[in-house]
């Protein structure tokens, strides 16, 4: 099949926020994040990448179909869309999926978006920096996990490169390396947990 086929239309020049996860399963934290995402960092657009699997994670999620499906339920907004992209391009690392996207969609303007319990282990995943040196880095809070992150490796190493929360609109438009914390109201779910309330099983 041709990468193309089934991927997102996005014109030069757009503001693509990249929200990369297991959605094993999709809950209303990750609905509020990207809505945030949206407001304060001014994006066009979000793009769910529901992923084949986390490279660091042991256990294989439940099956790509079934999360998208659930995802695409979950998660309805007019600028939001919900995709199975690593899985069509054949990538697993995120350095190499928007190594690719950023060859498919030339001009586009990716920022790369995650909660504060990613941004404590950033520095553990394939090609962190490259990551880093290359897209915009958009983080929002999550609760446990914002002091923790705040003093993370790569916080620490990149904190020259940290926007101010309050200039957090011009994120997209920030030469990397660049990254911003963002103190969003917090929601507290996540997929452990409805996964170990039986809520979903894999
Ligand atoms: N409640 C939340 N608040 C802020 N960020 C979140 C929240 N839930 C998920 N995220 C972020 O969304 C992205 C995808 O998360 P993921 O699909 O792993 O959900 P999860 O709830 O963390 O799953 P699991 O518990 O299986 O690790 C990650 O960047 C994660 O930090
Ligand atoms: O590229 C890596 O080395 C890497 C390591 C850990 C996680 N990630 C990505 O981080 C995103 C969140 O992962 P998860 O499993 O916490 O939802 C998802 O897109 C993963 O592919 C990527």
């Amino acid at each position: 099949m041709p990468v193309r086929a089934g991927l997102p239309v996005a014109r030069a020049g757009m503001t693509v926020g990249l929200l990369g996860g297991s959605f094993d399963p999709p809950h209303d934290g990750h609905v509020h994040i990207t809505r945030q995402a949206l407001r304060r960092f001014g994006l066009d657009r979000v793009w769910w990448l529901v992923s084949p699997g986390n490279p660091l994670k042991a256990e294989g999620p439940a099956e790509i179909g079934r999360r998208m499906a659930a995802a695409r339920g979950l998660m309805r907004h007019p600028r939001v869309a919900v995709t199975d992209i690593e899985a069509r391009m054949g990538t697993r690392y995120t350095a190499e999926t928007v190594a690719g996207l950023r060859r498919l969609y030339p001009g586009v303007r990716f920022v790369w978006l995650m909660g504060s319990d990613n941004l404590e282990s950033f520095h553990k995943w394939e090609q962190w920096e490259w990551l880093l040196q290359t897209v915009p880095v958009g983080v929002m809070a999550r609760p446990g996990d914002r002091i923790a992150a705040r003093c993370s490796i790569a916080a620490a190493r990149y904190v020259n490169a940290r926007l101010p929360a309050w200039k957090s609109r011009l994120l997209p438009e920030q030469s990397p390396p660049g990254w911003c914390f963002v103190n969003v109201p917090m929601v507290n779910s996540s997929s452990t947990e409805i996964r170990a309330r039986g809520d979903w099983v894999r």
